[in-house]
């Protein structure tokens, strides 16, 4: 470990009273963003329209290689050669449904993690029975906002802006997250100023991240495929690569902020941070505490 990496644990070191946050979830973090940039794991997204530039871009800054490959034809021949798979529904239609379900199924059949992202779960009945059906399909993690998070966990239609939260905290959405996890056995995670991170059991909060990253379209769609890529080198610790993938998007917003005038220029300053975050940088900014 470095001089500069040494101080910057101290800096966020448990000492009691005065600093919050445990000292190991820095170097857990570390570890799994080294491992990513050495291993470049290949993720599959099934994504909206929306976010296909932002989450391909993100995966790239940070080490992974992204593939937005959804034919349902090409499925048996792709799927098993990548890592994990991002499903999200964000601009459903129901001929993107079967893809869906097909890479899920073989996700599932050949022992690798898949993630989804219940974009506005309870904006329709159609959105919401397709996430319901995808929940059955065992997914190693649900990444929502607070609206479908709750959505999701009480199988019915809620209020939502669109795609946004209309619950103000993800705090609001804790015991959705909880019950959510414990009934499908995924790891489910609520993004807002605080992210929760939950088996059902075992809760975590993530405080990293600017709130101007909720004014750039598609970076919670993003963070589901980084959380994707996070899982496939840690698949057996969904928590610890869930929270880790949270806290380090959140750190690269933070630095981005520095040099950003606007969520526009946020976005390119986030997506270069992903890239510069070096181990001393990570270390003194991981904000992830025991709930
Ligand atoms: N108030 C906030 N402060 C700090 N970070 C935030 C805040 N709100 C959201 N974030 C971060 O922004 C990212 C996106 O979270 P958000 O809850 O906006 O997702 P979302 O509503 O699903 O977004 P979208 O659907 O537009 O992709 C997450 O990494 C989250 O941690
Ligand atoms: C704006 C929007 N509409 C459908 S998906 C999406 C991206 C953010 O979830
Ligand atoms: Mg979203």
């Amino acid at each position: 470990m470095t001089e500069a990496s040494s101080s910057a644990m101290q800096h966020n070191d448990n000492d009691g009273e005065s600093n919050p946050y445990p000292a190991h979830w820095g170097p857990t973090a570390w570890a799994l963003l080294a491992d990513l940039r050495q291993r470049c794991p290949l993720v599959q997204c099934l994504t909206n329209f929306v976010s296909m530039d932002m989450a391909a871009n993100t995966l790239i800054a940070a080490g992974a290689s992204p593939a937005m490959i959804h034919s349902l034809g090409e499925i048996p021949d792709f799927t098993p050669q990548t890592h994990a798979l991002c499903v999200n529904v964000g601009t459903l239609s129901p001929s993107w449904v079967p893809a869906m379900k097909a890479a899920a199924e073989l996700m599932i059949k050949l022992g690798k993690p898949w993630v989804l992202d219940p974009v506005s779960a309870g904006a329709s009945g159609f959105r919401l029975n397709t996430c319901l059906a995808l929940v059955g399909l065992k997914p190693t993690v649900i990444r929502g906002n607070g609206s479908e998070i709750i959505a999701l966990s009480k199988a019915s239609l809620g209020a939502s802006k669109g795609v946004e939260s209309a619950h103000g905290s993800s705090m609001d959405a804790l015991e959705a997250a909880k019950s959510l996890a414990k009934s499908s056995g995924s790891v489910v995670a609520v993004s807002g100023a605080v992210d929760i991170v939950t088996d059902g059991n075992r809760v975590v909060g993530v405080h990293n991240g600017v709130p101007m990253m909720q004014k750039i379209a598609a970076t919670g769609c993003a963070v589901t495929a980084f959380i994707a890529a996070f899982v496939a080198l840690d698949p057996s610790h969904p928590l610890e690569a869930t929270a880790s993938a949270l806290s380090v998007f959140g750190i690269a917003g933070e630095l981005g902020m520095v040099l950003a005038k606007g969520p526009a220029s946020l976005r390119v300053h986030l997506i270069d941070s992903l890239t510069a975050l070096d181990e001393a940088a990570l270390l003194s900014r991981v904000r992830i505490t025991d709930m």
